[in-house]
């Protein structure tokens, strides 16, 4: 997995985090004072000493944060009063500790006592939630949202309680906090929904856990950031022609469908492909080929028509779906793709031409694992292709969701939303949520479609493409700006790779890793 840096480790993986840590000679309670430390710190960048601090602990290490926390705050002027959720003869370990550290007064919680507060540090629970939570965790879960509707600055101590770190999922109620602190690196709940909803600004603290453990606890999931996407992009050699940069071919729709395809095409040659051809149905060879210039044209007259063309080796990447109609045809079209050596991109109504039948689908995609192939449906398309599947019904989020799918694919799987998830066969993930409000419009996701193939072209492989994509299509949408349509998007690649590729614009990590 390319840029460990942006690894995203489940409550299980930081478990063991902690564990090697502890392990290897750092004392559990080093770790919490570190962690209240950078909670107190928190608090104390936006809000002056004097401030009145409620800290609501909970029974388990998280508590053992807040109790930390309130000490450094309480000795740095601030007025602290700490609420306890449970009883503090029944606090083990590390948070006992912590807890026997504090001098000031332990207050049984109640909803009240919040009250005046203007800064709430919750600690109530965070990787230990393993239920829907219930009565009084409960009430002081929606007294801290109270008291952040009368002005009151929620902070949350590792995750908002009530958020499963694991999944994003809210266990029955949750606190939505203005700034989260978590440690070591984030969760994937900090950033699938509805988590990322709840946890405003994520501070990510740096409590003594050394990244060598990464090595033995070895995360699944990687949140995609600049740096995977420079690593995932192949750049041309000075020495390369346009060949060599590969040959992607797009398949259009009939004569009124052909703009989602041309929108393909053009993103795949903005994304790097050498060459990009649009194979077109005959009646539509005319409309195609005068609104095409760099992107080559050729009629293609139905399934054996494509394979004859993709005989040639040269095409190494096909794109099929936006725009094609959903039917026979199109199912043809798509298993005569699938059936040579090259790389495939699925999306849209080449989805949709399997929601009758789609064991054909992973049939024919189980023939060819272990070449790229990646489908990239929106939650619509990916419950009418996945959603009779018990592994996906059962997946405790869209992570697992896109996993099992892609498990039972043989493809990499790439879910559409505010929270994108890719995921490999073999159980690698990203998440990529990157991608402003204003880039849900008509035609971007053809747009999407057509970056895979571009650098699927270009030799990237399935998953690091999917991803990758992602990533530059959200890009793509900050540098336009609001009042996006689809054709800006390709128009920003170049401003987008030369970001991306500049020494000066790249962070300090990437320059001193070297730039290919
Ligand atoms: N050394 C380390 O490991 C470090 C860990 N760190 C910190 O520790 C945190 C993880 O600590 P943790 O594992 O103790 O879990 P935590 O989130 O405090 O909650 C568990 C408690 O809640 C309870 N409980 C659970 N669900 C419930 C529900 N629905 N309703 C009611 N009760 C519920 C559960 O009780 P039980 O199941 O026993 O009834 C248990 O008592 C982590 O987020 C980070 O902040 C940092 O200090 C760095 C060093
Ligand atoms: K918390």
């Amino acid at each position: 997995m390319p840029a460990a840096a942006s690894a995203l480790l489940t409550t299980v993986e930081m478990g063991e985090a902690d564990r090697l840590t502890i392990a290897s000679g750092t004392p559990g309670i080093v770790l919490m004072e570190n962690a209240g430390r950078a909670v107190a710190d928190a608090v104390a960048r936006r809000d002056p000493p004097g401030s009145r601090v409620a800290v609501v602990a909970g029974p388990g290490n998280n508590g053992g944060d807040g109790f930390v926390a309130a000490r450094l705050l309480a000795e740095r002027g601030f007025r602290v009063t700490l609420l306890l959720v449970g009883s503090p003869d029944r606090l083990k370990g590390d948070a006992a500790a912590a807890a026997a550290r504090w001098t000031g007064p332990v207050v049984p919680a109640a909803p009240e006592a919040l009250a005046g507060a203007h800064v709430v540090v919750d600690a109530l629970f965070g990787a230990g939630l393993d239920r829907p939570v219930e009565g009084l965790p409960r009430a002081m879960i929606e007294a801290m949202n109270a008291a952040a509707g009368q002005g009151a600055r929620v902070v949350a101590v590792d995750l908002p309680s009530g958020i499963n770190g694991t999944t994003g999922a809210v266990m029955g109620v949750a606190v939505t906090a203005e700034e989260s602190v978590t440690f070591f690196r984030g969760k994937p709940g900090h950033w699938l929904l509805p988590g990322r909803l709840h946890r405003g600004r994520l501070t990510v603290a740096d409590i003594g856990i050394p990244d060598a453990v990464l090595a033995t606890v070895r995360p699944r999931c990687v949140l995609v950031d600049a740096d995977f996407a420079r690593e995932a992009v192949p750049v041309p050699r000075l020495a390369g022609h346009k060949y060599s940069r590969g040959h992607a071919v797009v398949v259009s729709g009939g004569a009124s469908t052909t703009g989602a395809a041309r929108l393909a095409a053009r993103a795949a040659l903005r994304a790097g492909a050498g060459l990009v051809t649009l194979a077109s149905p005959p009646d539509a060879m005319a409309v195609v080929a005068a609104a095409s210039l760099a992107v080559m044209v050729r009629a293609v007259d139905g399934a054996a028509a494509l394979a004859d063309l993709l005989a040639d080796a040269r095409f190494n990447a096909v794109a099929l779906g936006p725009g094609l109609g959903v039917g026979a045809a199109t199912r043809d079209l798509v298993l005569a793709a699938l059936a040579g050596p090259r790389a495939v991109v699925l999306d849209a109504d080449a989805l949709t031409s399997f929601s009758g039948a789609p064991e054909d689908l992973f049939a024919a995609l189980r023939k060819r694992a272990g070449q790229a192939t990646v489908l990239t449906p929106h939650d619509g398309e990916f419950s009418r292709l996945f959603g009779h599947l018990d592994a996906v019904r059962e997946a405790p989020s869209k992570l697992d969701r896109t996993r099992a799918a892609a498990r039972a694919a043989a493809a990499v799987v790439l879910c559409k939303g505010a929270d994108t998830v890719i995921a490999d066969l073999d159980g690698r993930a990203a998440i990529n949520t990157n991608a402003p409000a204003h880039l849900a419009t008509a035609g971007a996701g053809d747009v999407l479609t057509g970056i895979i193939a571009g650098l699927c072209a270009q030799g990237a492989g399935a998953f690091e493409a999917a991803a990758a994509a992602a990533w530059l299509h959200g890009a793509a949408a900050t540098e336009v700006g609001p009042g996006l349509i689809a054709e800006d998007l390709s128009e920003a690649m170049p401003s987008v790779y030369a970001r991306l590729f500049d020494p000066l614009a790249a962070p300090r990590a990437a320059r001193a890793g070297g730039l290919r």
